[in-house]
């Protein structure tokens, strides 16, 4: 039997399925990798924003993980919303204890309407126990902005950061996601091993982009677990999330979701298919 690869989210929930672990599993499972999930905060959100968010007990998360890897060993995971501090160590350790796994940090601020699903005050702990521990961090600009506490105006501001990223605070190597700046979607990767790399895209003129973020970064792990040079799990990522965005959804009152199947859809006439 040839090999199934195996990939690990740990994350918080949207119940309309656009991000969060709904949208790491879908991608997941677009890309062929085997999906599974342990469950750190239970949001309570829809397109339009975020209404209650409840905490899984710090002991519960463990369980959840010491479950999975005694059973099915990820070959590569990804975390997103890691709400708490203690959480945050909780998962320095046991991610420590895996350091062999491909290891995708996307540090999850906030909701695409702006709504906060990670205080002010906890930014700090995430850069000093996940950030390093991170094959690649996958910041927008608001959180590459708040993570090395630069503004981000531009393209230059973009790879300054990710310059600084990897060398103050350790992560392996970084994309910056320019999905909230104009013109192109242009994101900005870097390690020490490859330099500076620019990701294009043509923009998709729609506001249905909720977990774009989710599922790129899903896409880069899914990707990684199949043993893909980092790189390159970079730029097939980029293309998978912009057929998702190309062909996203237009559900819901807020930002429609991506569309997950959208990989599948090209060389087909018209775009937002549903209703
Ligand atoms: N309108 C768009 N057209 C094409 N690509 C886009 C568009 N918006 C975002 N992207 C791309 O989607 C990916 C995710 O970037 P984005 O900046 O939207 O992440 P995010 O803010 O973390 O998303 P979210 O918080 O909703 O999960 C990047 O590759 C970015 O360039
Ligand atoms: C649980 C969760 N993670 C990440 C995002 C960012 O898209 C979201 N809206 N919800």
């Amino acid at each position: 039997m040839s090999t199934i690869y195996r990939a690990l989210t740990i994350a918080g929930t949207d119940p309309t399925g656009g991000a969060g672990i709904q949208a790491d599993l879908k991608t997941f499972q677009e890309l062929e990798v085997y999906g599974m999930s342990v469950i750190t905060s239970l949001v309570a959100q829809n397109t339009t924003g975020v209404r209650a968010i409840h905490h899984v007990p710090l002991e519960f998360i463990d369980q959840q993980f010491q479950a999975v890897v005694d059973d099915i060993y990820p070959s590569a995971i990804k975390t997103g919303m890691i709400a708490l501090p203690e959480m945050m160590e909780l998962l320095q350790q046991q991610l420590n204890s895996h350091k062999n796994v491909p290891y995708v940090c996307d540090p999850v601020m906030m909701a695409k309407n702006g709504d906060p699903l990670l205080e002010k005050h906890v930014r700090a702990k995430l850069r000093e126990t996940l950030v390093p521990l991170a094959t690649i961090v996958t910041p927008n600009i608001a959180e590459a902005e708040d993570l090395i506490d630069m503004q981000i105006d531009d393209i230059d501001d973009m790879e300054k950061a990710a310059i600084r990223i990897v060398k103050e605070l350790g992560a392996q190597s970084v994309v910056v996601k320019g999905g909230s700046l104009t013109g192109d979607a242009v994101d900005v990767f870097y390690s020490r091993e490859t330099g500076l790399f620019k990701l294009d895209a043509p923009r998709t003129d729609t506001k249905h982009t909720h977990g774009t973020g989710c599922t790129f970064s899903a896409a880069i792990c899914a990707q990684l677990a199949k043993g893909i040079a980092l790189l390159d799990a970079v730029q097939k990522a980029k293309a998978f999330t912009a057929d998702a965005i190309t062909w996203s959804l237009q559900i819901g009152n807020g930002y429609g979701p991506t569309n997950h199947w959208g990989h599948r859809l090209n060389g087909l006439p018209g775009k937002n298919v549903n209703q």
